[in-house]
């Protein structure tokens, strides 16, 4: 089957509540999120909650006016040298094309506000693109977090939700990928897992996300103004003890027209170590335990560029 052809498990959190779990749809769904996550490691998730107007001004009165600044504006997004991901990323070998940047704890109204000041020094553009952004950053961590609490549901472990949740943070990323302006695909994001927990990406109406499934088939993951797609990220398959799985994923464009994303991904400041009620004779322990920016580390050092499982290379048992 060709790329075009396949598509991710579609799942309607139409009628879940974040702030009610269990409530409506809730276990019905919750079903079909373990199914997907153990399988194929991600799904498209129709989301209504963050509405095509917010999409809108996600994207027109935030990411667009972000990626119109100067270079020099743009590289102050940094959280210092010893956190390079957490910040700008730009002119990078084999990433043509592609610019980021990205706000620690973007779903809080303090940070987006900082961020913004630090963007535009003198004030002007910033309560429109800190209401754009905060509004939908807030919007997809609601369902970031309700993936999340559902996962913890499902494996029998939702004791661990509420602490765990206390000390996991999260990123929202804004990225530009560049129109090649030919009819080819280039590849502007390669081939990779994500380290963190979860990830949820919103696109905005040019395509280009391609999720791998098991079997080694592309999907292209087709922007709608309703959906998001959620991912299982290395972090979550380590904490899980391999329950889950972390899609290969790569970013490509055709065309002339430029493509933008944003995205929310949530990553631990906890140790990583299944806990005790995953591990049994049926799953003996698949990982050793592990801070996950050692891990980051790892995965873009040499020795980590040469492994195809990464997180086996780096701490498997
Ligand atoms: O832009 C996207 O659709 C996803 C990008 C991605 O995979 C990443 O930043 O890890
Ligand atoms: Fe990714």
């Amino acid at each position: 089957m060709g790329a075009d052809a396949a598509q991710l498990p579609r799942i309607d959190f139409s009628g879940v509540d974040p702030s009610s779990p269990g409530a409506g749809t809730w276990s019905a769904v919750r079903a079909q999120v373990m199914e997907a996550l153990t399988t194929v490691g991600c799904f498209d998730a129709q989301y209504p909650a963050l509405s095509p107007e917010q999409r809108a001004a996600l994207f027109d009165g935030g990411v667009r006016p972000l990626f119109a600044l100067p270079a020099e504006a743009k590289r102050r997004n940094s959280y210092g040298a010893d956190k390079p991901f957490h910040g700008y990323l730009g002119d990078i070998p084999g990433y043509d094309g592609y610019e980021s940047l990205a706000i620690v704890d973007g779903t809080k109204p303090e940070p987006v506000r900082d961020f913004a000041a630090l963007m535009w020094p003198d004030g002007r553009s910033n309560d429109g693109f800190c209401d754009a952004v905060h509004g939908a950053a807030a919007r997809i961590f609601e369902l970031e977090e309700a993936v999340r609490r559902m996962v913890m549901e499902g494996l029998g472990v939702a004791k661990y939700h509420d602490v765990l949740s206390e000390s996991t943070w999260h990123l929202f990323r804004m990225s530009e990928y560049q129109a090649p302006n030919a009819a080819e695909k280039t590849l502007r994001y390669p081939v990779h897992q994500d380290t963190n927990m979860l990830s949820v990406v919103c696109q905005h109406e040019v395509e280009g996300l391609e999720m791998q499934t098991r079997d080694g088939e592309w999907v292209l993951v087709k922007p709608s103004p309703t959906s998001l797609v959620v991912m299982v990220g290395q972090a979550l398959r380590a904490w899980t003890n391999d329950r889950l799985y972390a899609p290969l994923h790569r970013i490509t464009v055709a065309g002339d027209a430029t493509r933008y994303s944003a995205m929310l991904f949530s990553a631990p400041n906890y140790m990583i170590q299944a806990p005790d009620e995953l591990v049994d004779d049926e799953h003996p322990p698949r990982f050793k335990p592990h801070d996950n920016n050692d891990y980051i580390r790892f995965c873009v050092s040499e020795e980590g560029a040469r492994h195809e499982d990464k997180l086996k290379a780096f701490c498997g048992v």
